[in-house]
């Protein structure tokens, strides 16, 4: 068991960081002095076994769970120090189970991440629809492959092209961070493997990504890992760092072999 710390810490380029953090979920303790940094140009993967706090953690950073003690910081400033609008301008998320409108069409869909020109789509207006929301929508729909189904109504999609609709509307609004809980759920392979790709290409442009995962051979592609248990941190840096044996057992109580591919770790269960 070891957390490696140190090369994480807080203060380096632009980041999302949390120090000695206490959340509660309801009235459970669900995360208990956390402490790690986030970064703009990495991913990110925060694991854990079920229960370990990790989707707790993922809303302390996004505001939206109250913490207890501790700091959030976004950016070297404190998390409520932002106007709400900033914040959801720099942070987006894309939660376990995301709700599309399923009778809109896909552009709309993607658009909604604008949080601009809502009286289109019957909502309260924040601001005009601009150029720059129409470049902004276009630009997330090529990333993420979208362009081809743009004219489709959410219904008449598969599970992993939803998933990609998704993705692009937390892009649209070019967030500086994009936080995701269990973003390959219920994907197959091949999608999975797309959904992380295309996370990758993000975060070569510099987006940070913060992803929690349950597939520790996907875990295994990103950065920087982060692993929970019980509400702390297990152990925190490279994959190759935090997914040995020893730490996996402590974790999941499962003990595992690492073999090595193409530079990156990959996680095999023993029993
Ligand atoms: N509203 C609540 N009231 C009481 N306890 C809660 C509440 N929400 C979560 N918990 C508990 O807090 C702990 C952490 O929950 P959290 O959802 O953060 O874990 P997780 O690591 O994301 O789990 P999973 O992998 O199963 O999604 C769990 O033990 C959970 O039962």
């Amino acid at each position: 068991m070891s957390v490696v710390s140190g090369e994480w810490s807080v203060g380096s380029g632009e980041t999302l960081a949390v120090s000695d953090v206490h959340v509660q979920a309801g009235t459970f303790p669900a995360v208990k002095g956390v402490s790690a940094s986030f970064q703009a140009g990495r991913f990110s993967a925060i694991i854990g076994p079920n229960g370990a706090g990790k989707s707790t953690l993922l809303r302390a950073l996004l505001g939206l769970s109250p913490v207890k003690a501790g700091r959030v910081e976004l950016l070297g400033r404190p998390l409520d120090g932002w106007g709400r609008a900033e914040r959801s301008r720099l942070l987006a998320y894309l939660a376990q189970t995301e709700a599309l409108p399923p009778e809109t069409r896909v552009r709309d869909v993607v658009a909604l991440g604008r949080g601009a020109g809502g009286w289109k789509w019957g909502l309260i207006p924040t601001r005009p629809w601009t150029p720059a929301d129409e470049q902004g929508v276009q630009d997330a729909m090529q990333k993420t492959d979208t362009l081809k189904f743009a004219d489709r109504r959410v219904t008449e999609l598969s599970g992993g092209e939803k998933q990609r609709v998704a993705l692009a509307r937390a892009l649209a609004a070019g967030p500086r961070f994009l936080l995701l809980d269990e973003p390959t759920n219920h994907l197959d392979l091949g999608y999975a493997l797309e959904v992380i790709r295309y996370l990758q290409c993000e975060v070569a442009g510099g987006l940070g990504v913060v992803a929690v995962l349950h597939d520790l051979n996907l875990a295994a592609r990103a950065d920087h890992v982060l692993l929970l248990h019980q509400g702390r941190v297990l152990a925190e840096g490279t994959p190759e760092q935090v997914l040995t044996p020893e730490n996996l057992q402590a974790a999941y109580h499962v003990r595992v072999k690492v073999l090595r591919d193409a530079d990156r770790p990959v996680i095999i269960p023993e029993n």
